[in-house]
């Protein structure tokens, strides 16, 4: 299912939540949405999945437009929103069989796919137990099971793994990778640039309301990687490395963004050993999402207590 997102723009009262987004999510790719906190992927994501109905600009869903079809893509779209709703008083298959009538399904289709499910999600041998006796990342599993019952084309997940233990976000990860092999299009938000770099072919950094950059991660490291030589030692000052290159304090050593890092690397390297200095750490660093982020925006896509 191919999403082309045309100029949206979206306010709430006198707050920009987006501000003319343009994106093309191609059909049959997991896309990440990549952004800070309040950045505006969650609406973005309530826009395509039909929850927010008023917003400026179009969404095109396989040539169609969705506000004018509504109903017959909604029936094609899972949407895992960043609160679990689940009845904690039923157990995770009460649950499935539940959500499951609620999208129609009915009789053996009905058993079956809440059979699938369960085993998609790794919880059949627990399908009996209530809800309310899960961990977190057992119920977000039965969550995204939900949005899995009616066989969607496009899978919608909102911050998936916040709250959520190693052993959980390792089984939503090779959910999702499954899911992409068979065909389905996933659209996932993070504030955690390995989630995306590990899951999705292509991106878009949203900051603001506003899609700083997109495309696949080759293309946006080669459009933005600074190429540096990274030093720590106990020593060690940026005065001794401002001959070489722009030089910034980082992670207790210094970084010296260089075009050219290996002899720059080899200088440093000689220097340090004339002049006896102690080095702990002497490498070459190319830059991740996040800085690519920072350098774009000036924030970083964490809060600092996280
Ligand atoms: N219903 C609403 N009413 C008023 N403001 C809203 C509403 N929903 C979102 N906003 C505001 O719009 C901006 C974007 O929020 P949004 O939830 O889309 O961000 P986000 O990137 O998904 O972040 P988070 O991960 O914190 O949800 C924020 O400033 C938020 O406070």
């Amino acid at each position: 299912m191919e999403i082309k997102i045309e100029k949206v723009s979206k306010t709430f009262g006198k707050k920009q939540a987006l501000e003319d987004i343009s994106l093309t999510i191609p059909s049959q790719s997991c896309y990440g949405l990549l952004g800070p906190n309040g950045a505006g992927k969650s609406t973005l994501m309530k826009i395509i999945t039909g929850v927010i109905l008023d917003y400026s600009g179009d969404v095109v869903v396989d040539n169609q437009k969705l506000n004018r079809n509504l109903p017959a893509i909604q029936r094609k779209i899972g949407y895992v929103s960043q609160e679990i709703s689940l009845e904690p008083t039923l157990s995770a298959q009460d649950n499935l069989m539940f959500f499951g009538r609620m999208y129609g399904l009915s009789g053996s289709t009905l058993k079956e796919r809440v059979a699938q499910v369960l085993a998609q999600v790794g919880l059949t041998n627990r399908r009996k137990d209530l809800i309310h006796t899960y961990s977190g990342g057992m119920k977000r599993r039965i969550n995204i099971g939900v949005a899995l019952l009616h066989q969607p084309e496009l899978l919608i997940m909102d911050e998936p793994t916040v709250g959520v233990d190693p052993q959980s976000r390792n089984y939503i990860f090779e959910l999702i990778r499954s899911l992409k092999a068979s065909g389905t299009t996933i659209i996932y938000s993070s504030h955690y640039m390995e989630e995306i770099q590990t899951l999705c072919d292509e991106l878009a950094l949203i900051d603001e309301g506003q899609v700083v950059e997109a495309g696949s991660l080759t293309a946006i490291r080669k459009r933005h990687t600074k190429s540096s030589v990274f030093v720590k030692g106990a020593d060690l000052s940026a005065d001794n490395l401002a001959q070489y290159g722009l030089v910034h304090e980082q992670k207790g050593g210094f970084t010296v963004e260089t075009e050219t890092p290996l002899q720059t690397l080899q200088q440093i390297s000689s220097a340090l050993q004339t002049s006896n200095l102690v080095v702990e750490q002497l490498e070459i660093s190319q830059s991740n999402l996040e800085d690519i982020f920072l350098s774009l925006t000036g924030s970083s896509l964490r809060d600092h207590n996280e």
